[in-house]
């Protein structure tokens, strides 16, 4: 079993840096930790960096999960290939460029691109935002799956990811406390569906919503209120298309070991129990 212990980044390719720089500090709101040739960090909360645009084709779009230490790194490589998953290793420059000691790289059963790194750097230094919208953290990713059921199986048995509720046959799971750290929603092809950053309380949602209209940055769903996680959220779409989210209030499972996934109807109200709909972000509801 695969022990995934918390999200580490995502990385996204993007042929013009300097869009998504004027994106992620000008309208997202993150810190930009470092600016390299071909690539810039940015921070949301205390990891040294949870979103790095590289200089790449969009297509390429990672996400890094942490796993305890060397050893369950060599764990992971072994039975991702003992199940046929080509596992990469990263060299010392990729992984100094990721701010993590060692990684894998592997897809998923999608052909997601997921990353697994050990020691994750944190930072001293208090997130300092360039536009206060309000974020807490990177919180978790949804995930594009051309199958999610088979795909469920993947997160639950060869990792350690746990169904905390469905809708329909999008699992919402989590690694650890937090409602869910990966959600994985029917796609034609691999990618990320969106990235989501906590804000402190629903007042930061709503003034994000009625800034990102004032700079006509496309609105895709909210605002509204997931009935699962409890969240009130706001999903709006940056370069390349990729789409983010902001909440607040994404709830925690009390007690692990008696929880049992709850299952929603695949209908509107059970994406937003408000009445907003999902706008093109979920297939066909
Ligand atoms: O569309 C359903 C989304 C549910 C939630 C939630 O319960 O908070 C998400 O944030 C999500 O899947 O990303
Ligand atoms: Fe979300």
């Amino acid at each position: 079993m695969i022990e995934l212990k918390d999200l580490s980044y995502v990385r996204l390719g993007t042929a013009d840096l300097a869009t998504a720089e004027t994106f992620a500090t000008g309208v997202l709101g993150l810190e930009v930790r470092e600016r390299r040739r071909d690539a810039l960090y940015l921070r949301s909360d205390q990891r040294a960096h949870s979103l790095c645009y590289f200089e790449g084709a969009p297509e390429e779009q990672i996400i890094g999960f942490e796993v305890e230490n060397t050893a369950a790194l060599d764990a992971a490589a072994a039975a991702l290939e003992a199940l046929r998953h080509k596992v990469r290793r990263g060299s010392a420059a990729e992984a100094q460029a990721r701010y993590v000691s060692e990684f894998i790289n592997f897809r998923d059963p999608t052909g997601n691109q997921i990353e697994l790194v050990t020691r994750p750097q944190l930072s001293a230094r208090r997130h300092f935002p360039s536009r206060d919208a309000g974020i807490t953290g990177f919180n978790h990713v949804g995930l594009n799956s051309t199958d999610p059921v088979r795909d469920e199986v993947f997160w639950t048995q060869v990792c350690n990811a746990r169904v905390s509720d469905r809708i329909g046959d999008i699992p919402l799971m989590r690694i650890n406390a937090i409602h869910h750290t990966l959600a994985l929603v029917q796609a034609a092809q691999p990618g990320i569906q969106h990235i989501n950053h906590q804000v402190a309380e629903v007042d930061d949602v709503m003034r994000s919503y009625y800034f990102l209209r004032e700079h006509n940055v496309p609105i895709v769903f909210g605002p509204g209120r997931h009935p699962t996680s409890g969240a009130r959220f706001l999903y709006f779409k940056g370069p390349d298309g990729v789409v983010f989210e902001y909440s607040c209030g994404v709830g925690e499972i009390a007690d692990e070991a008696t929880h049992r996934p709850r299952q929603f109807t695949r209908e509107p109200l059970s994406f937003c129990m408000w009445g907003a709909t999902p706008g093109g972000l979920i297939p066909g509801v």
